[in-house]
């Protein structure tokens, strides 16, 4: 055999090598990601497009790339990450798939041009399917992490702003919003970056309050939009369907129109008044009770409640609080959280209709 077959047998083989590799790596990585979808999320139409993007890889994995597989002659066997060897969570979990199949398919289509067009090809359509399917497991992870959250911390402007978030963070928090009426928008943007960040650390999910730019700055999990804020639909168009909107309401009619505009969530208040928001008058208890009978997204109860009155805003059917000073000026915001999560998490946030 002349030396040019020779090498061009060479490079034939190692492609099928690289090839079959990426495949494999490819299926296993939607496999993990897929079993999160079934199992994690219960979500099938995710779990499907796993499913999917997995059998039309398969077709591509042939028997010729197969046999060129010479595990004990792969190098790449024995190198490894340190970062390899642990995962932090279930989202490390899944962030470190969605990588890796990613990667796979990038490899799968550069190669595939020269191996096969048409697999090259195919492997560049599956890529952009795998990039919405992250966006579609982002979204789905912050509603349920809402879904979740029965206390949401709105911070007010104090001198220990991080300190307190932060304390408040291992208490058991999972849900925060920056709220500063007062600043500049360069110390706005650099607090919400900062919070951003902490909240990330903590896998809690975070909230601008009233500004879709700096939302949008920071990467935040979503915007909370007041009845004089930007209507929600154009807040929708800027910050696109994978991030939450709340919006404040006062009455059923606000109600009403928010979760018809699309809100993710609502507050509702306020219970009772407060200085936080002064001039609002409270909206009082038969609002929060016509929330509690009509409300079918998640909603929480919102102004002047602290650990004193939380007994009598629970029996008014509330399963979740916002909360500003009790937490931002208490002497210990950690243990102030664990107790208000102790009181709220009494009452089952999963047995929460909304198809009432
Ligand atoms: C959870 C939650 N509910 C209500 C509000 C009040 O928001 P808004 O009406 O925009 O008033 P300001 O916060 O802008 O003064 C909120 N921030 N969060
Ligand atoms: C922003 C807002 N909207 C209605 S009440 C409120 C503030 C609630 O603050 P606090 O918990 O200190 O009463
Ligand atoms: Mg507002």
């Amino acid at each position: 055999m002349g030396n040019t077959d020779s090498q061009a047998r060479f490079v034939q083989l190692a492609l099928c090598r690289i090839l079959d590799a990426n495949l494999d790596r490819a299926r296993e990585g939607l496999r993990t990601i897929e079993e999160w979808c079934r199992f994690g999320l219960d979500n099938a139409l995710l779990t499907e497009e796993c499913k999917q993007l997995r059998q039309e890889l398969a077709h591509w994995h042939t028997p010729a790339l197969r046999a060129a597989r010479d595990t004990p002659g792969d190098a790449g066997t024995v190198l490894t990450h340190p970062k390899e060897a642990e995962r932090s969570s279930v989202q490390a979990v899944l962030q470190a798939n969605l990588c890796r199949v990613q990667e796979a398919l990038r490899v799968l289509e550069e190669y595939g041009k020269v191996y096969s067009p048409e697999m090259g090809a195919a492997c560049k359509q599956m890529r952009y399917r795998v990039y919405t399917l992250e966006s579609q497991l982002t979204a789905d992870q912050r509603h349920q992490l809402l879904e979740r959250s029965s206390l949401y911390l709105v911070t007010s402007p104090t001198e220990n702003l991080f300190a307190t978030v932060e304390a408040a963070l291992k208490g058991g928090l999972t849900l925060v919003q920056y709220r500063d009426k007062t600043a500049d928008d360069d110390v706005r943007l650099r607090n919400a970056q900062k919070l951003a960040h902490i909240c990330r650390h903590y896998g809690a999910l975070f909230i601008v309050n009233d500004r879709v730019d700096l939302a949008i700055a920071v990467d935040a999990d979503g915007v909370h939009l007041g009845q004089q804020d930007i209507p929600i639909a154009l807040a929708r168009q800027l910050l696109g369907s994978q991030r939450l909107i709340g919006r404040s309401t006062h009455c059923p009619e606000d109600l009403h129109r928010a979760i018809d505009e699309g809100a993710d969530y609502i507050g509702v208040g306020p219970v009772y008044e407060t200085p936080t928001k002064a001039g609002r008058p409270a909206a009082g208890f038969d609002y929060v009770r016509y929330a509690a009978a009509h409300a079918t997204v998640p909603w929480f109860a919102i102004g002047g409640i602290d650990t004193s009155n939380l007994p009598d805003v629970l029996a008014a059917n509330v399963k979740r609080v916002a909360i500003v000073r009790a937490i931002m000026h208490a002497d210990q915001p950690t243990l102030t959280t664990q107790y208000f999560l102790s009181q709220l998490t009494q009452q089952p946030l999963l047995g929460t209709s909304y198809d009432h």
